[in-house]
């Protein structure tokens, strides 16, 4: 789609089904189509048959979501076709549906001087766009599952293969770059904080360095640890002491709605606190959000939070919304046996619907299509701290590595967007600075806290606890036999009658919602 791309690199999103055809002969036809069909749609944006087309392909090659996103956008296409066609008669379509002309002649027409071969042209070229729309619609729905408030579908996260080499990949421009920010948000401190940074401490230097291959470099030659980050500490630090303090301009609320409504559509209560989804100092006008919130009741946080990173990325005009630093900067996990869920209302016809009121064609400018929408969705699903109402990315914190012995810990102020970050113990310089992703897991056995952070994380906990916990299981010979990995032989307490290999039932494999 962006780039060409090697079919070597194809991974579906859509989980594999029995009995499910084998398309590998088929799939250089399938991306070749796919790539005329992108150009076709570049060219001609605002006709709806290509953006059939391409879903159609987007199907074949096991892309619901996308698949899902161009219906959508046909289906836009031709109600707002057929609308105007049905609107005012005089109106003729130009070339690709590209362009309307207006038929002076037939306004000046009396009734009996009518053109009867341009009315059934007229006729033919609506029942086309109704057909169409028809079509899209059924395509749409065969990728989608019934739910009784909206439409969803099953889908696997995954780095789409046309994905620009740059946004693959963070640059050391970029790590310098959040490295500044550290620094400028320690200096912040300093000046505006004096009781949580006395003054003087600066002088012995900053605190916090982000640095490359986290947990070690690995000689493997197929493994690239340089893109695993981490916050170490630039010199020796003093429980107590104030890292940073993290504001955020992306944050997502359930509430207030409409009319300053905290009731939730979805049954819940919305946040009674009047800062979100408007903070009073925005724009009322050409920022009102509280649609999103009546629109998504429940799940508002999470689609505000990403409606708000859309917008920051048109408000600063990058070029790519994936060039954007706060977004290139957040790393996804792509889990390979997570099934999620997503919405057609919630993760297409929203996000789509916001860009439209900040100004973005979703026609016409391809950097804002549906792959790039999913992919700044798994970046903030695996970087996002919430609680049941809020959902927030902390563009400093989302740097910080978990670990089950944490020395650092977190805390939000009560504007629910600004974070306090704090040492715990004394730390040694160059020491790796740790948070506690989920601190109701500390008490857990290895077992439950892996379990808990394959959320997070692509493989197990490399933190010290684990790390150590999982020695001394071994060296017990506590080796776990259940399959889980860390239970060391006692945490699964799996039956004895209970040993054989259990039948994998399709609702099974589904059963991690995203939301
Ligand atoms: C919020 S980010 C933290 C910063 C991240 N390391 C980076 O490079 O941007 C979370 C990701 O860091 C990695 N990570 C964090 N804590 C980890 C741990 N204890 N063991 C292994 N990987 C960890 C995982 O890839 C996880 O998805």
């Amino acid at each position: 789609m962006e780039t060409h791309f090697d079919v070597t690199e194809w991974q579906p999103t859509k989980p594999t089904e029995p009995g499910e055809e084998d398309i590998t002969a088929e799939l250089p036809t399938l991306v070749a189509t796919l790539n005329q069909q992108t150009n076709d749609i570049y060219r001609h944006p605002y006709n709806p048959n290509g953006w059939f087309g391409r879903a159609e392909t987007l199907m074949r090659l096991r892309y619901p979501e996308l698949a899902v996103g161009d219906t959508h956008k046909a289906v836009l296409l031709c109600q707002t076709l057929l609308a105007r066609l049905c609107d005012d008669r005089r109106y003729r379509l130009g070339h690709c549906m590209g362009f309307w002309m207006l038929d002076e002649a037939d306004a000046d027409a009396d009734a009996e001087t009518h053109d009867d071969d341009e009315d059934a042209r007229r006729d033919d070229l609506e029942q086309r766009l109704a057909d169409l729309q028809a079509d899209a619609q059924r395509l749409q729905l065969e990728n989608l599952y019934h739910s009784p408030a909206f439409e969803e579908g099953i889908f696997l996260q995954r780095p789409y293969p046309w994905m620009q080499a740059r946004h693959r990949r963070r640059d050391d421009a970029l790590v310098a770059k959040i490295n500044r920010e550290f620094e400028e948000a320690e200096a912040r401190l300093c000046r505006d904080s004096p009781k949580e940074r006395p003054a003087g401490q600066n002088d012995k230097g900053r605190c916090c360095i982000l640095k490359r291959h986290a947990f070690g470099e690995s000689t493997a030659p197929d493994k690239d640890t340089s893109e695993l980050l981490g916050v170490f500490a630039a010199r020796d630090l003093a429980p107590e002491t104030v890292l940073v303090i993290d504001e955020t301009q992306a944050w997502g609320c359930i509430g207030p709605g409409d009319g300053g409504s905290t009731a939730n559509l979805s049954g819940g209560t919305g946040c009674s606190d009047p800062i979100h989804p408007n903070l009073p100092s925005e724009d009322a006008n050409s920022e009102d959000l509280r649609w999103i919130r009546e629109r998504a009741g429940k799940y508002a946080a999470e689609i505000l939070l990403q409606c708000r990173f859309l917008i920051g990325c048109i408000a600063d005009k990058v070029a790519h919304p994936l060039d954007h630093t706060l977004v290139a900067r957040l790393t996804p996990t792509y889990r390979l046996e997570k099934v999620g869920l997503f919405s057609l209302e919630h993760d297409i016809a929203i996000p789509n619907e916001c860009l439209q009121q900040f100004g973005i064609d979703i026609f016409a400018e391809g950097e804002y299509d549906t792959w790039v929408l999913f992919t700044l969705e798994a970046r903030i699903d695996n970087n996002s701290w919430s609680d049941p109402i809020h959902s927030c990315i902390s563009p400093l914190f989302s740097l910080f590595n978990h670990s089950c012995e944490p020395n650092v810990s977190w805390k939000i102020m009560n504007d629910h967007t600004t974070m306090v970050i704090r040492v715990t113990k004394d730390v040694h310089e160059g020491e790796q600075l740790f948070v506690d992703y989920d601190g109701f897991m500390k008490d857990q056995p290895l077992q439950a806290r892996r379990k808990r952070m394959s959320k997070w994380l692509d493989a197990d906990c490399q933190c010290t606890r684990c790390q150590r916990e999982e020695a001394e299981q071994e060296a017990a010979g506590r080796k776990c036999t259940c399959g889980c990995g860390g239970c060391g032989g006692d945490g699964g307490g799996t039956a004895e009658w209970d040993v054989a290999e259990k039948p994998v039932f399709p609702e099974d494999s589904w059963k991690v919602r995203r939301r």
